[in-house]
């Protein structure tokens, strides 16, 4: 891939659920690799699915995606989630610790490879994101709502990830933690080079990299620098 290549690009997509209503008609996009995007547009414009079609939750009706020039349909999808991460709205946890829970992604056989991190790395993870009263060997069941939030915003970036999806990553958030997220996402694009699309209803604006606009409007995305 060279530097001019597209890190995700929409090719002709339109999208729509089972119930026909079509949310992406005839759309072509291209982003580039190491942008910042906002992601705007009415409630029920399609946020969620757009950033859903990006790692395969959703599959285009018509059209293809591409990530790093290659078609979205030649990677394996556990891989391309890896790369290709997505944060929901709702945070989701299995029944186990707090370390069970951050390391869940390394126990999966397709992330063999990778070497997960120990107990100190986890720790100054959740200091980071002023969780530090939380012990590894807590019950995740015992966290509130914002807690969890933060903790799968932690475990995704365990994976470094080249591309991060965030939808309403802080929702359930106070200020403060909520500019944590924000910000350490807007610091990885800066220093990694990683590529963020951020759905969110609140006044960010990232400070330290140049972001652009994607605003939904009728079944297009209007890309607003
Ligand atoms: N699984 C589904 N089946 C049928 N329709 C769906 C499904 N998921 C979402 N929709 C509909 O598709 C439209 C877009 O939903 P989506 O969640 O992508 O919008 P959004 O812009 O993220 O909304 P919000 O800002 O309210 O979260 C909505 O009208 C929604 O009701």
């Amino acid at each position: 891939m060279d530097d001019k290549t597209p890190v995700i690009a929409f090719s002709k997509v339109t999208f729509s659920y089972p119930n026909g209503k079509v949310l992406f008609q005839d759309l072509s996009l291209e982003l580039a690799g190491g942008s910042f995007y906002l992601v705007h547009g009415p409630s029920g414009s399609g946020k969620s699915t757009f950033l859903r079609l990006i790692n395969r939750l959703e599959e285009p009706s018509l059209g293809q995606l591409m990530f790093e020039g290659r078609p979205l349909t030649s990677y394996n999808p556990p891989l391309l989630r890896r790369e290709v991460l997505y944060i929901q709205q709702t945070p989701t946890s299995v029944d186990a610790t707090v370390r069970e829970n951050l390391l869940l992604a390394f126990s999966f056989k397709n992330n063999r490879d990778l070497t997960p991190p120990d107990d100190d790395i986890l720790k100054s993870r959740l200091d980071n994101f002023l969780l530090n009263d939380i012990r590894l060997d807590t019950h995740a069941s015992t966290l509130s709502v914002g807690q969890l939030q933060r903790l799968c915003f932690i475990r995704g970036l365990l994976l470094n990830p080249k591309v991060l999806l965030l939808d309403e990553p802080a929702s359930a958030l106070d200020e403060e933690s909520a500019r944590i997220v924000e910000e350490t996402a807007e610091r990885m694009c800066v220093e990694s080079g990683l590529t963020v699309l951020m759905v969110s209803h609140r006044t960010f604006r990232p400070a330290r990299v140049r972001h652009k606009v994607l605003q939904i409007v009728k079944g297009q995305i209007e890309l607003l620098t």
